[in-house]
């Protein structure tokens, strides 16, 4: 797997998943998945954009679950071939959609693979419709947990700040080991002994 931090990549052709995937948990491994297989039936490469910090953490100032190194990890297990990381900082958030779909038409995706809820842009003013002006998007059904709420990386770090590690995992579908690590320091960061 490549990774590329200065947003350079040219492609002729592509399938792409984007998003922060902070935990890279199992709502977005289903993704990922079904990208992986069309790749692989296109013949194409699999490519993740991802942001870092992910924005909720530059905007909301949460706890990040996995540390960039970490979520790189997961996805080359996961089978990606290229993740493109941007630095997202007050530049990149001022991009209106026009700038962002043209840096994406560089690597030319035959297929996006996001989920309803996806947005992107200056003031989240894209969205799945905006994406279909330029590009093919297929949108997966979210992925539920077993009590009935959809995953996501907030249900996650709202589990982990209330110690309940089990169930984080579980929606995670990786162990918390390292990142209980991670969250610790952060919680020591905000709260000095
Ligand atoms: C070019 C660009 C500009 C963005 N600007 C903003 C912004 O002004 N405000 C905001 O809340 N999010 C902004 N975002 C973040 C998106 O709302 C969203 O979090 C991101 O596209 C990742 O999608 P995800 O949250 O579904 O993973 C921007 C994203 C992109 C790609
Ligand atoms: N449970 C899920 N099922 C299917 N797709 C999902 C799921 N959760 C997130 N996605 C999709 O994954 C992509 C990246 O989403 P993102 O990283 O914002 O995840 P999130 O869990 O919603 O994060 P947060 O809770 O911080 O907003 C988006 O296209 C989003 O719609």
């Amino acid at each position: 797997m490549l990774v590329h931090s200065d947003r350079t990549l040219q492609l002729s052709n592509s399938v792409v998943t984007i998003g922060a995937l902070d935990g890279v948990h199992r709502g977005h491994q289903e993704l990922i998945s079904h990208a992986r297989k069309h790749a692989n039936e296109l013949g194409v490469p699999l490519v993740v954009y991802t942001f870092d910090p992910p924005p909720k953490v530059y905007f909301k100032n949460t706890i990040q679950l996995t540390p960039l190194f970490e979520k790189i990890k997961r996805l080359k297990i996961l089978g990606v071939d290229h993740v493109i990381i941007a630095p997202f900082d007050s530049n990149f958030v001022a991009r209106g959609v026009n700038s962002f779909l043209n840096e994406l038409s560089d690597i030319n995706p035959l297929k996006l693979y996001q989920g309803p809820d996806f947005r992107f842009g200056r003031n989240r003013e894209g969205d799945i419709n905006t994406l279909r002006q330029r590009f093919s998007v297929n949108v997966l059904d979210p992925v539920y947990c077993g009590s009935g709420i959809v995953i996501s990386s907030s249900r996650i770090r709202s589990l982990l700040m209330q110690d309940r590690l089990s169930q984080a995992e579980q929606l995670l579908g990786w162990t918390v080991t390292s990142m209980e690590t991670v969250i610790k320091d952060q919680e020591e960061k905000i709260l000095p002994s």
